[in-house]
């Protein structure tokens, strides 16, 4: 099934994937959004491996047969978290340019790190960082840091963060690459991104293989210990989501868009679930053999 989902990426491009999967989620007002995501991979990979064996076509090589308006690489046409009243159309940057099929095998490497809110993300990359002397870049943290500039983005990223929601990818995507550009490491860690199809395109859009995602990382925990975390970290974060009210509002955001992009990486083999929910040394034996898992992997290539 994973060679069939890659042949229907290769034809159509993620941002096609993700969005015609996201687009019947909605339209089933599916109770279980992640779920539903997971059958409507399913129901394309059946149609991709169907369609393969009506071309008679087994090589993989889709380049001649793509549809000529559909580019791989076409950004979804409006994303589907942008609330209404803000300005979220496209990404700013430039796309990468004419991005090549593979990263160079000197490539940095990139995992990304997703979980609920307080599902330790951070605590774990906290814990690599000392291991494993990688670079630990946490979308949050440049978001709150940029926040205190005091400009006009400054006060819409508060809005976003005090209502549980995503900031356009524009935004978040610059702060990451020149964090990226600046560090200058081989080895990332990007916490907390991508969180919803937004993110992804963005991400494709301007990084597309200038760095090699070797893996993502998603840690999972009950929302009554990630609810008794926050409000136990609200009592000294100072953070302006850390109450009942905004966790709330992340929970549903995170059921809604992030979750779909997880479920996503799962299907296209990238993701390591990690239950969270065990004491932190116990959650790093299993963080720190899924990085010496990859490690090796990455010296033999
Ligand atoms: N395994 C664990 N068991 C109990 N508490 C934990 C565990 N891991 C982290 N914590 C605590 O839970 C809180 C949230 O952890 P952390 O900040 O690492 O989560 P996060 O996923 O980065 O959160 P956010 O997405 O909100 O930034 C912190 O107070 C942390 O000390
Ligand atoms: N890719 C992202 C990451 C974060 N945000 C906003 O920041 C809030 C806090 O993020 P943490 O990772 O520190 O929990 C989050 O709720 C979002 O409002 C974002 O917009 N995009």
């Amino acid at each position: 099934m994973a060679a069939a989902i890659e042949a229907y990426l290769e034809k159509h491009g993620v941002n096609e994937m993700v969005q015609k999967a996201l687009n019947a989620v909605v339209k089933q007002r599916a109770a279980n959004p992640a779920a539903a995501l997971a059958a409507e991979f399913t129901k394309m990979a059946k149609a991709a491996k169907q369609e393969e064996g009506a071309s008679g076509d087994t090589s993989g090589d889709t380049s001649g047969d793509k549809p000529a308006d559909k580019p791989a690489d076409k950004p979804a046409d409006k994303p589907a978290d942008k609330p209404a009243d803000k300005p979220a159309d496209k990404p700013a940057d430039k796309p990468a340019d004419k991005p090549a099929d593979k990263p160079a095998a000197d490539a940095p490497v990139v995992f990304f790190v997703l979980g609920g809110p307080g599902a330790g993300k951070g605590t774990q990359c906290k814990k690599i960082v000392e291991e494993f002397g990688y670079s630990h870049l946490s979308a949050g943290d440049l978001l709150r840091a940029e926040r205190e500039a005091g400009t006009d983005q400054g006060s819409m990223i508060e809005e976003y963060i005090k209502s549980g929601k995503i900031v356009p990818v524009e935004v978040t995507i610059k702060l990451l690459l020149s964090a990226i550009e600046k560090d200058g490491g081989k080895r990332f860690l990007i916490d907390g991104f991508p969180r919803n199809t937004n993110n992804m395109s963005g991400w494709q859009l301007t990084v597309g293989t200038k760095l090699a995602l070797a893996g993502v990382l998603c840690y999972e925990v009950s929302e009554d210990e990630l609810e008794a975390r926050l409000l136990k970290r609200g009592e000294t974060s100072g953070r302006a989501d850390d109450n009942i009210e905004t966790i709330k509002k992340r929970f549903n955001t995170f059921k809604m868009e992030t979750l779909p992009v997880v479920e996503y990486y799962a299907h296209q083999g990238l993701c390591t679930k990690i239950d969270g929910s065990k004491s932190v040394d116990e959650v790093w034996a299993a963080t720190k053999d899924f990085i010496d898992s990859k490690e090796a992997e990455l010296k033999q290539k």
